[in-house]
């Protein structure tokens, strides 16, 4: 397996956010690496390049891309797949949920990277459990929570919601390694996926997007004023 069982950091920010920038990604990537990171997860062609410049890390690609009338934007289509193929990336993650997607079916695009490219492994980013299954069944490499809450069944969840509720049930309900991502927030949530069994986990924003980190102090400041 190229993923080892350990904390992957995920070094992304789209057009719309300050640190948009390859450069800037792979410096991220840089501090993760020194800070102990065993793994990186990012997105697009060019910021893996930079990445793997700086860093000998194994890398989860994503391409994220809008479609119009599908609401799956986590590698999409095969142009994606072959952007990733082209990046050098060890892993390519898709959305691997039941939605409507804009070319080809889910298979098609696991039967494609296994003819093409048998040496790079594949991430199902999933949001029900019923996904995990059917990505399970699909042979995928590993079934990541990536996108529990972000899709219309299931607006609003966390992961980390009843002690990890979600989570519990994916690693009960599929033999492939689980890696824990979304919303991973603190040290001691790490901790506890570990604990429940994942074989990875992934932490983005609260390690690489410092507009989020500090409006989480923001808004505590906040609340402490209104209620004091
Ligand atoms: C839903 C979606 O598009 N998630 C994306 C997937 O790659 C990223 O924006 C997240 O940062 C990543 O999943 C890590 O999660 P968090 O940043 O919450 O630790």
């Amino acid at each position: 397996m190229h993923l080892p069982s350990d904390l992957i950091v995920s070094c992304q920010a789209l057009e719309d956010e300050p640190l948009h920038s390859s450069f800037i990604m792979s410096k991220l990537a840089l501090a993760a690496f020194q800070g102990g990171a065993k793994g990186i997860r990012a997105n697009s062609k060019e910021d893996i390049s930079a990445i793997k410049q700086e860093v000998s890390l194994p890398v989860i690609g994503i391409v994220k891309r809008n479609y119009p009338g599908s609401d799956v934007y986590i590698t999409a289509t095969r142009t994606e797949v072959d952007e990733l193929l082209a990046s050098g990336c060890e892993v390519i993650a898709m959305d691997a949920t039941l939605a409507a997607r804009p070319a080809e079916s889910l298979q098609e695009l696991v039967q494609y990277v296994r003819q093409t490219a048998p040496n790079v492994e594949l991430m199902a980013d999933i949001a029900t459990v019923e996904e995990a299954i059917h990505a399970d069944q699909l042979g995928f490499d590993y079934i990541g929570t990536t996108l529990h809450g972000y899709t219309a069944d299931t607006t609003g969840k966390k992961v980390y919601n009843n002690d990890f509720a979600f989570l519990k049930e994916v690693l009960e309900a599929v033999t492939a390694p689980v890696i824990a991502e979304g919303n991973i927030a603190t040290p001691d949530m790490l901790k506890r996926v570990f604990e429940l069994g994942v074989y990875a986990a992934v932490v983005g924003g609260a390690i690489t997007r410092p507009r989020d980190i500090t409006r989480t102090f923001v808004n505590e400041l906040k609340n402490s004023r209104t209620t004091s």
